[in-house]
């Protein structure tokens, strides 16, 4: 899987996805199609399954029916390229999950010199180029735990660009920060979209959704019941229960 795959071929394919934990049904029969460049933003009450099927993707959760094709390869029983999808599938989470013993420069070259095989220098002038684009070039020599909030989470969204990935899924990335500190972070998202990343974003940022999302999707009790363009998904939601969350959420 390279960057040879056909441009049309979409991002992400979720294909009659299922996961269930014993009886209960955390994802049903979730079709999701995310084009190459698209930009999507889902949301949805606690415990509705954004996280699960997030996770899917990059296979941190393996799922029990449907399909799952990312990049055009199929993520079944049987795959044997799980690490090369992961380098094509960057994630961030809510918790930073930086190495606390090691600078901010050596979080970011890890990967790339372990798992790509990269050269030192060479992984060190990109990691110095993503902490330029997340905006703390200057922190490179300290360690996680001399940086804010805010600052550690760029430093993870610049940690995750090192490998260079077609698709990034953000998992609440805003949710632990500060409210001082989350605009710092929606601004990087919004520049990594304006870039053209592939983004899949679980957040309750709903100004962030309206900027950047091309379709927003509400989820619900594992099932996706609005899928939509912003302008229609705020303004004219199909289903009562999204229109109930949104009215939760935006207090109206
Ligand atoms: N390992 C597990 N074992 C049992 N149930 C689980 C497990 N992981 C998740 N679940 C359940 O699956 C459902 C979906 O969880 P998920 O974390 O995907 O929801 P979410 O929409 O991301 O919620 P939140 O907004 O609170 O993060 C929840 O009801 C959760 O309790």
């Amino acid at each position: 899987m390279t960057q040879s795959s056909a441009s049309d071929t979409p991002a992400v394919q979720l294909i009659g996805l299922g996961k269930h934990y014993g009886n209960f049904k955390a994802l049903d029969n979730i079709n999701l199609t995310v084009k190459r460049g698209e930009k999507i933003v889902v949301c949805g009450p606690s415990g509705s399954g954004k996280s699960t099927m997030i996770r899917c993707i990059n296979r941190l959760e393996e799922h029990d029916d449907g399909r799952i094709v990312v990049l055009g390869t199929e993520l079944d029983d049987d795959i044997g390229n799980i690490d090369e999808i992961r380098r094509e599938v960057g994630m961030v989470f809510q918790h930073f999950n930086l190495f606390p013993h090691m600078t901010v420069l050596e979080n970011c070259t890890l990967a790339p010199m372990r798992v790509r095989k990269m050269p030192r220098a060479e992984a060190e002038a990109i990691a110095r180029r993503y902490l330029e684009k997340v905006r703390i070039p200057e922190q490179a020599d300290k360690y996680p735990g001399q940086l804010s909030g805010g600052q550690q989470q760029r430093v993870a969204i610049a940690r995750s660009l090192c490998m260079q990935p077609h698709i990034m899924l953000f998992d609440e990335p805003t949710s632990a920060l500060d409210p001082e500190m989350i605009s710092e972070v929606l601004d990087v998202m919004v520049t990594l979209a304006a870039d053209g990343m592939t983004m899949i974003c679980v957040t309750h940022e709903m100004g962030f959704a309206r900027r950047v999302a091309d379709r927003v999707i509400f989820m619900d009790r594992g099932e996706i019941v609005e899928d939509a363009p912003p302008e229609t998904f705020f303004t004219a939601p199909r289903n009562e229960r999204t229109k109930k969350f949104l009215s939760q959420i935006l207090g109206h």
